[in-house]
């Protein structure tokens, strides 16, 4: 599939309750190509049912389920993979879920970092934090002028993350961004409405770039 537009990242805290699955619903009708499960907790089987029922949402949606940190759930499910820096062995994924598989990499604010993971076989290059994060608002920060740098370099689409938001998303876009990962602008929201209406608008940045 082609990694372009909004690319949705789950929160544990912005979305308990039972909101996981409408806003990320909500965020799918909007327009999101790629989710990422991204769940800190140790709650296997919470983890495993959650995953399973947003691999099927993706399904409906022609989106890709990517997880965040964890090979073996991703080699469960037969869906995508988030690496960062301390997550394990960018190839040794590469080998055990095969050429086809979307598996992306932290790069921080480091070309060097990118070379490597580009080496290693991922399939998109992340790069931030561009801007504050109440998400993680200690991400190693990153420069926009970066990503024009990184857009000449290498083949691999770029994704921005951090601190991204409707206002700041266009300067990343037209700097060379793929794809922008977006947390809290996108499901720090009162409804699934305004989730969805929030990821329309994302969605029609690509469109208008
Ligand atoms: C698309 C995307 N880019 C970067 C990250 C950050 O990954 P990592 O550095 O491993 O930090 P955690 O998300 O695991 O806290 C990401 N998850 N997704
Ligand atoms: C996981 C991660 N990695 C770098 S910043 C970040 C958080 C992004 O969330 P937000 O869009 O709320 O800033
Ligand atoms: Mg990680």
């Amino acid at each position: 599939m082609k990694l372009r537009g909004l690319y949705a990242i789950t929160d544990s805290q912005l979305l308990a309750g039972g909101k996981l699955l409408p806003y990320v619903e909500a965020a799918l009708e909007g327009g999101a190509r790629l989710l990422q499960y991204r769940d800190k907790s140790d709650d296997d089987a919470r983890r495993l049912r959650e995953a399973e029922a947003l691999r099927d949402l993706c399904l409906r949606h022609g989106a890709q389920l990517i997880i965040n940190d964890d090979l073996e759930l991703a080699t469960r499910l037969g869906v995508g993979l988030h690496l960062g820096q301390q997550d394990g062995s960018l190839s040794a994924a590469r080998a055990l879920l095969g050429p086809r598989v979307v598996i992306g990499a932290t790069c921080h604010g480091q070309l060097e970092l990118a070379e490597q993971a580009a080496a290693d076989g991922a399939s998109y290059l992340a790069f931030g934090r561009f801007f504050d994060s109440s998400t993680k608002p200690g991400a190693p920060p990153a420069s926009p002028e970066l990503l024009e740098e990184a857009r000449a370099r290498f083949a691999q689409p770029l994704v921005a993350i951090g601190g991204v938001t409707l206002d700041n998303a266009p300067e990343l876009i037209a700097r060379g961004a793929a794809m922008v990962a977006v947390i809290n602008a996108l499901f720090a929201a009162d409804s699934a409405a305004e989730v969805e209406r929030r990821a329309r608008a994302f969605s029609q940045l690509f469109e208008d770039s």
